[in-house]
């Protein structure tokens, strides 16, 4: 034994566990009142202190193999592999097989009792590993879907524990050697561990790193594009237009008299009112269209391709739409219009001074009496209310 998995390897395996489950429990400690935690957090945190009470308990046992009335060891592989297993569908959120596998689970516990100390190895070492193929295809699915190689590193632990099953299964069965067969699986345990922290960590900072970067260019209220996004989603098509002197309209949307729907019905009906105003936009807008909250209550719609004539259509056909009848917000009928500002331009204009424009007819409409219609793209100045009257 001494040869095979001397004590300093030991203490050298439990500080590292000690270490990265310090590291897991402050990233935890850090993300704990973020109102948007990574996914699976709590379980994985579970997963790793059992992980590390499960290692305590194989150390503490060393060189005193006899049997025993429990193999504590053996019992905390088998519920923290399963533990893994569903922290990894809660994070990949698919949740098959929980039940089955949690039965497969507690009847691997129990056996334990009735079990001699090798049919219980070959049980819980195959369960182990079981639970660990599942929950690394869980991973390497999530790794795949959302391009996260942190997840791609907890597939890679569940591969070396699964791996090492039928090595420490060959050694059971060829030599006869439980001690040794055990120091495989648990050696593979360690170093699993030691990936799957490293994995989880990479995974967390890669997620935190997509979030902030959707931030800068999403409105987290509607989930439209910000202003930046905007101008990031434009770049190509604005290039293309000043190449081809192709036309390009843009539209200010601004809700008329908003405060007064906040003072009414709440700053949360309001918020949900500006949501529900952004989905109609989104809705009423082609693919090739953009649309962005560029404001409290302010919208953006940039029509590529699209001439003046064009563009006033779709804004009225808004306007109209948006006057016609209340919202259905938090089951209340909320009454909303719109001011909507047109400007157009052909060329080499830019995207600043096209949205300067919009804006400026938008407080036309404004001045001209809200719930309707204003265009800059030629003077005069048209004005039509809701109905397309001018
Ligand atoms: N609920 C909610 N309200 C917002 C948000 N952003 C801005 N507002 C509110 O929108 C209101 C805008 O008020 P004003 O700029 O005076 O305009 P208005 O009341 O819409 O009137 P007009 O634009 O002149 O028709 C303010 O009361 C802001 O507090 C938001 O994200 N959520």
């Amino acid at each position: 034994m001494v040869e095979i998995f001397p004590e300093n390897w030991a203490v050298l395996h439990l500080g590292l566990i000690f270490c990265l489950t310090l590291a897991q429990l402050l990233v935890v400690y850090v993300l704990s009142d973020h109102h948007n935690p990574p996914m699976g957090l709590g379980l994985f945190t579970v997963y790793f202190m059992a992980a590390l009470l499960g290692w305590i308990a194989f150390t503490l046992q060393q060189g005193t193999i006899a049997p025993m009335t429990l193999d504590v060891p053996a019992v905390a592989a088998m519920i923290n592999s399963y533990l893994l297993f569903l922290a990894a569908g809660q994070r990949a959120n698919k949740h098959v097989g929980r039940i089955v596998l949690g039965g497969c689970c507690l009847a691997g516990c129990l056996s334990v009792f009735f079990l001699n100390p090798k049919a219980m190895y070959v049980v819980y070492s195959a369960l182990s590993g079981f639970f660990f193929a599942a929950a690394g295809l869980l991973c390497a699915y999530r790794a795949y879907s959302k391009h996260n190689v942190g997840d791609g590193i907890i597939a890679g632990a569940a591969v070396l524990m699964v791996a090492s099953v039928p090595i420490a299964f060959y050694q059971l069965f060829t030599s006869d050697n439980l001690q040794l067969a055990r120091v495989i699986t648990f050696g593979a345990y360690t170093w699993s561990f030691v990936l799957l922290a490293i994995g989880f960590l990479t995974s967390v900072l890669i997620e935190y790193q997509q979030h902030l970067s959707h931030l800068a260019v999403e409105d987290p209220l509607t989930g439209l594009l910000n202003r930046r996004g905007m101008e990031d989603a434009l770049r190509v098509s604005m290039a293309r237009a000043n190449r081809e002197n192709a036309q390009t309209s843009a539209m200010m949307i601004d809700i008329d008299h908003f405060k007064n729907v906040n003072d009414s019905f709440g700053h949360e009906t309001g918020d949900n009112v500006i949501r529900e105003v952004a989905a109609i936009l989104e809705r009423m807008s082609r693919a090739s269209d953009v649309v962005a909250r560029v404001g409290g209550e302010e919208f953006m719609l940039i029509l590529p391709d699209t001439d003046a004539s064009a563009a006033r259509l779709v804004a009225e056909r808004i306007c109209r739409t948006l006057g016609e009848r209340p919202l259905r917000v938090d089951q209340q009928s909320i009454p909303v219009t719109v001011s909507i500002g047109v400007a157009c331009s052909r060329g080499e204009t830019s995207l600043d001074e096209l949205c300067q424009e919009a804006d400026r007819a938008m407080y036309l409409a404004k001045r001209g009496g809200r719930n309707r219609v204003a265009s800059v793209e030629s003077r005069p100045v048209h004005l039509s209310n809701s109905a397309g009257v001018s």
